[in-house]
């Protein structure tokens, strides 16, 4: 079966089947008509009558093609163009109707062939196609035999050069569909190195994009891609919704370097992380903002939710033991704000870095927010005194 067609979905597979079908129907025309006009001019052996009754089985021959395209019953075919039945069916009528016209005109229709068997030379298997051929080779000899036997041809020698030309034709044919088919195969193998190699940069790419939006120790996402994403969400904030966004700074984390080495302090930051991704929801972002520092984002909560979720993470890390490391009185600071419509990302990032330096200021170990613009003016004019 061609592999180009079944790779189409049913629908395109149908339009283009149909296609195919109307064209064989213009094929079937222009033969009748050739037909017709080499009656007219004297060169038929059957009259005009018999021809337009020997078309009514052709035209239900075909009647049921197309019935079995028009249900999608081809579909269930394992080849849903019943290719090789249409061209044996059509190789049989051009022979039925060769068989209408004197010696002459059948030479000449004799080209015939080749069309309808370049109708399935590209979608044929090679045995497909030398079935068909060899269908219509046995067909024109069983015409001629026949004429001889019941001397309806009163030719003077036998048909050799029409003979000869049909199989020179099908030869041809025949070693066409194999180039043809050598092409076609090395193109499908181009085009799956092609794939193959396509898939494989994607998949770099991808890696790519992984690394330049992650951070390397905790796996979290890093500030460019937080901030990247915050601003596209704080874009398409609806007017009643309200994100919580929250920096978070491990405390005397200094300390915990200088006493225990850098590797302890880097284990520290990796059990933060992922202490902090179980006590979160699918939709909240949490990146390393940089250093010892990390930010949070909370889609649609209240100033409720934003506390109790920083709460949470506050106590969690105090409760935390680094696997392997007795460190003792872990904790951290967050400062809080919210991100309404309309907010600048800067502006709420100074809010929440402001409660931080207040939550700092006022002992470590504690959330604080500075939930409106006015609270951070508060916290500056705090800080500069
Ligand atoms: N182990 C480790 N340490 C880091 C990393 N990034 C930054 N640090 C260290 O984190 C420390 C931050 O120290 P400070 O900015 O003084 O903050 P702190 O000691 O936590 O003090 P407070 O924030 O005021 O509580 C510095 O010693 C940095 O070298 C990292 O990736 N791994």
């Amino acid at each position: 079966m061609n592999t180009s067609t079944t790779q189409l979905e049913p629908q395109a597979l149908q339009r283009l089947l149909l296609n195919r079908f109307a064209m064989a129907q213009g094929t079937y025309a222009m033969v009748l008509l050739l037909l017709t006009l080499a009656i007219v001019t004297g060169h038929g052996r059957v009259s005009l009558d018999v021809l337009l009754l020997g078309a009514i089985p052709l035209m239900l021959s075909q009647l049921v093609f197309f019935l079995l395209l028009r249900s999608g019953r081809n579909l269930r075919l394992r080849d849903p163009g019943m290719i090789e039945a249409q061209v044996l069916v059509a190789l049989f009528w051009q022979t039925v109707l060769l068989g209408c016209l004197d010696d002459a005109a059948r030479s000449t229709l004799l080209a015939f062939y080749v069309p309808i068997l370049l109708f399935g030379l590209f979608q044929l298997s090679p045995r497909a196609f030398a079935r068909c051929a060899a269908f219509a080779f046995v067909g024109f000899v069983g015409l001629e035999w026949s004429d001889a036997s019941f001397q309806l041809q009163f030719a003077a020698e036998p048909p050799f050069l029409q003979l000869a030309t049909l199989s020179a034709l099908l030869f041809w044919l025949g070693l066409f569909g194999r180039h043809v088919n050598a092409m076609r195969q090395r193109m499908r193998q181009r085009r799956h190195a092609l794939v193959a190699h396509q898939n494989t940069l994607r998949g770099m790419m991808r890696q790519l994009e992984d690394q330049a939006s992650t951070d390397e120790l905790t796996g979290l996402c890093n500030r460019r891609h937080f901030l990247r994403l915050a601003e596209h969400e704080l874009t398409n904030l609806p007017a009643q919704a309200q994100y919580g966004l929250a920096l978070i700074d491990l405390d005397h984390f200094k300390r915990i370097n200088d006493r225990y080495g850098h590797a302890a302090g880097d284990r520290v930051l990796q059990t933060f992380a992922t202490l902090a991704q179980a006590c979160l929801r699918e939709g909240d972002v949490l990146a390393r903002y940089g250093g010892e520092e990390f930010v949070l984002l909370l889609p649609n909560v209240n100033l409720d939710q934003i506390s109790i979720c920083c709460e949470r993470l506050r106590e969690a890390f105090a409760a935390a033991e680094p696997l392997g490391l007795s460190l003792g009185g872990l904790s951290l600071s967050i400062g809080m704000t919210r991100l309404q419509h309309g907010d600048d990302l800067d502006h709420a990032l100074q809010r929440a870095d402001q409660a931080l330096y207040r939550a700092k200021h006022n002992g470590r170990n504690r959330c604080e927010a500075s939930w409106e613009p006015s609270d951070a003016r508060a916290d500056r004019r705090s800080a500069s005194s």
